[in-house]
This record gives structure tokens, sequence and C-alpha cells, in this order.
């Protein structure tokens, strides 16, 4: 076993024109670590996320990831074969909203059963009953297999998500407000289900989110944002419970007040 990091990253910045989206973010995150990224609308909650999962190219600083085989790479100078085989393989992305993850027209089993095709599985046996097993697991009745998703609510869409995001056995997953746009009591379902999940599978994860009580309940560490800049950051617990940052203060006797 391996004590070093599975992402480090080094101020890493990414300006649009000159407009700061995030600026001089550096942490190293651990093998099954959940770390939150909390701060209000605009702060680059999502610019960082985007930039950290490629899907964005940051404008300076560095992202280096440790492959399976112990193997350092550099985030954005990565052959564009070997990001869509880390995105198809070791990573997942959960969106906010569902349907940006999963295809809307195909039956949930293939949302879950095309991502097994995708690394090389071709037994349809083995991947129905992959699909079956982890359709369980998110909670959603087997009998519904072959419904597509548009036919789903969207507290079983965002566990459909979940499940093909998963079910690649993924080292990381990005989640961008996992259980923003639903309601509170869906939420707090899928919310507990997820951290059973990530516990399960001592998944490493970067959680996107406005709500503190998310950051509370899914991750051990949790940065804060504020105009692009990380304002705070540490142990979950110690941030929320002993804010030092007048704007962490300021957010967590908000939320308190309410
Ligand atoms: N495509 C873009 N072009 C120009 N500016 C952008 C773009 N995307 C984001 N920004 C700006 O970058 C800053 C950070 O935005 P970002 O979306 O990362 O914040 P956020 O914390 O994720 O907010 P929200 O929770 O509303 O998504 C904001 O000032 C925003 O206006």
């Amino acid at each position: 076993m391996t004590d070093e990091p599975l992402l480090r990253v080094t101020a890493l910045s990414k300006y649009y024109g000159s407009r700061i989206g995030c600026e001089d973010i550096s942490f190293d995150l651990w093998p099954g670590e959940v770390l939150a990224v909390v701060g209000e609308s605009g702060s680059g909650k999502t610019t960082l996320l985007n930039c950290l999962a490629t899907r964005l190219l940051p404008t300076s600083g560095t992202a280096s990831y440790r492959m399976r085989d112990n193997q350092w790479r550099d985030l954005y100078r990565m052959s564009e074969a070997e990001r869509r085989f880390l995105m198809r393989t070791d990573w997942g992305f959960v969106h906010q909203n569902p349907a940006d993850g999963l295809r809307m027209t195909v039956s949930a089993g293939a949302n879950v059963g095309e991502r097994l095709m995708a690394i090389g599985d071709r037994h349809y046996g083995n991947i129905r009953s992959t699909a079956v097993d982890w359709l369980g697991r998110v909670e959603i009745d087997e009998e519904r297999i072959d419904d597509e998703p548009r036919a789903f609510s969207g507290g079983m869409r965002q566990r459909l998500q979940i499940a093909r995001n998963l079910v690649t056995g993924p080292r990381l997953v990005f989640m961008d407000e996992p259980t923003g746009g639903l309601d509170v009591s869906v939420q707090a379902r899928l919310l507990d289900l997820l951290r059973g999940l990530v516990t399960d599978l001592g998944l490493a994860a970067i959680v996107v989110t406005h709500d503190l009580a998310v950051a509370r309940l899914l991750s051990q560490r949790m940065m804060v944002m504020k105009d692009g800049h990380v304002v705070e950051s540490g142990l979950t617990d110690r941030v929320l419970d002993d804010p030092r940052a007048p704007y962490t203060q300021l957010l967590v006797s908000s939320i308190l007040q309410v």
C-alpha cells in the first residue's frame, strides 16, 4: 500500500478573460477521502471542479493524479486517449442535473451496463446481473430495469446516475451539487445512500455544494471559497464548529439562524 495522495493540486488558477474563476488553489486529496468545496454562488466551486475533472483547462497551475500503477500523471498533459480512459474507468462525475449524466432515452439497465461495456465487458449475462445488482444498491426496483430514466422521478434519476458512475469501480468521483434540485426529504435519503456507498467503496470524492449540511454529512475535509479563493480549509467538523475566517463564520451563523 502507498501513503501517497491520489490527487495533488498546485497553484491552480482559471481566468475568464480578466475575471477570476478560481485562483491559486492548492491541496492534496488522499485515497478514500471526501473533500467538500463550499461557498456562495459565483465563488468558483464549479470552475475548480471542472478544471480538476479536466472538463476545463486551467490558465495556470498543475494537477497530478496517481494512476492505478502508482505512476503520477499531469492531468493537463496527458493524451486525449489516456484522459478518456481515466474518465471511463477510474473517475466518475455526478452532475446536479441527472439528465446531464444519463442517457435519457435508453433503459435504466443499459445506462448502467454500457459503462461496463466501455471497459471491455462483453458478457451480456454478467452485464445484466451487475446492472441489477447496482440498481438494487441505489434502491431502484429491479422491475424498472427496462424503463427509461425519463419515466423516473428526480430522486430515482439521481440514484441511477450514481449507479452508472460507480459500476466501474472508480477511485475518484466528482460531484456537483449532487442533492441540489431535489425535495428536502428526497435529499436526506439520497445523502444517506451516498454516504453509505462512499464509505463501503472507500471512494475518494470532491463534492461541490452550497449546502453546509451536505458537507457535514459527506466530507471529512472542506474548503470554503469566496471570490475564487480558498478562505478557509480544514477538517469539516473543525471548520463548521469553530470557523476561523470571518466569511466562514458568517456562512455558518447564517445557516444556524434559519
Ligand atoms: N464560462 C464563463 N465565462 C465567464 N465567466 C465565468 C464563466 N463561468 C463562470 N464564470 C465566472 O467565474 C466566477 C466563478 O463561477 P463558478 O460558476 O465557478 O462559481 P460557483 O461557486 O460554482 O457558483 P454556482 O454555485 O452559482 O455555480 C464567477 O464570477 C462567474 O461569473
